[in-house]
C-alpha cells in the first residue's frame, strides 16, 4: 500500500536546483563590470530614445553581471561561486501511517482545543528552561521555538520528518534544528493547540551580561 501522498499542498518548499548558481551579494560586486555613467549629455545622438520627458533626467547608471559561463571570469571568481553554491541539507521523508497525515494533523487541532494539556491553565504564562527539560516523556514532551514553549508529544507520529528527529528537539530548545531542516514551515499555525507558555529567558539573559 502506497502511505506517501503527492497532493498535499498544505506546505510549499523552494529547493535550488542542481545548476542553479546562489551568488553572494559581496561575489556578485566582482562579477560586475562595464559600468558606464551617463550625464544625459548624449541623449541628442541616441535616435532610439524616446524625447526625454518633461521633469529634468540628471543621468544614468547602467551595468553588465557576468554569469558563470563567462570567459571574463577569473579563477578566483569561479572559486567563490564554488564555494557558494549550497549544499542541500539531507531531509528524509518518513512515510505516514494512515490517519497521521498533515491533513489528519489539522483536523485533530480542530476538534481538541487542549493539545497542550493546560487543563485551564494559561498559555501566557512564563516558563523557565528547567522547567522545560523536565518534560521529556509520555504525554509532556516540551521544546521551545522561537521563545514559545510547546508540547510536541500530540505531533510525534503526525511528524512527516519522522520520531526520531522530532525528538532530538525535546526538552530542549529546538529553534536552531527546526530552522536547519525547514524553517519556512508555519508552526506557529501547526502547533498553535500545542503552545504551553513563553520561554522565561531572564535567567539566561543574566548569565549572558
Ligand atoms: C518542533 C516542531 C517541528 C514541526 C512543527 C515540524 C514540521 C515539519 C513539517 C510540516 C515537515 C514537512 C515539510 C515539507 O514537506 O517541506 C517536516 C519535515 C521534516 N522535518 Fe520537521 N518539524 C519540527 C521539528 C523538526 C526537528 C527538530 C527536526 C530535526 C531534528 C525536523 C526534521 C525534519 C525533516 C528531516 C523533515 C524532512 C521530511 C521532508 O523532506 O519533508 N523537524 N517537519
Amino acid at each position: 500500500m502506497d502511505t506517501t501522498r503527492d497532493d498535499d499542498f498544505t506546505f510549499s518548499r523552494v529547493v535550488p536546483q542542481d545548476s542553479e548558481v546562489v551568488l553572494e551579494a559581496k561575489d556578485l560586486a566582482s562579477h560586475v563590470h562595464d559600468i558606464a555613467l551617463n550625464d544625459g549629455s548624449d541623449r541628442q545622438s541616441n535616435s532610439l530614445k524616446q524625447d526625454p520627458p518633461k521633469e529634468k533626467i540628471v543621468g544614468s547608471l547602467s551595468f553588465t553581471v557576468t554569469d558563470s559561463s563567462s570567459s571574463k571570469l577569473s579563477n578566483e571568481s569561479s572559486e567563490i561561486l564554488k564555494a557558494s553554491a549550497r549544499k542541500p541539507i539531507k531531509r528524509t521523508k518518513v512515510p505516514f501511517e494512515k490517519g497521521y497525515s498533515q491533513m489528519d494533523w489539522l483536523k485533530l487541532t480542530r476538534t481538541h482545543p487542549d493539545l497542550a494539556g493546560l487543563k485551564g491553565e494559561s498559555n501566557r504564562r512564563l516558563i523557565s528552561m528547567d522547567e522545560v527539560k523536565k518534560h521529556k516523556s509520555g504525554d509532556s514532551m516540551w521544546t521551545v521555538l522561537k521563545g514559545r514553549v510547546y508540547n510536541i508529544s500530540p505531533y510525534m507520529n503526525f511528524h512527516p520528518g519522522g520520531v526520531d528527529m522530532l525528538m532530538k528537539a525535546v526538552g530542549r530548545d529546538g529553534t536552531f534544528l527546526f530552522n536547519k531542516y525547514h524553517a519556512w514551515v508555519n508552526y506557529d499555525i501547526l502547533l498553535e493547540k500545542c503552545l504551553v507558555g513563553v520561554l522565561d529567558d531572564t535567567k539566561m539573559k543574566k548569565q549572558e551580561a
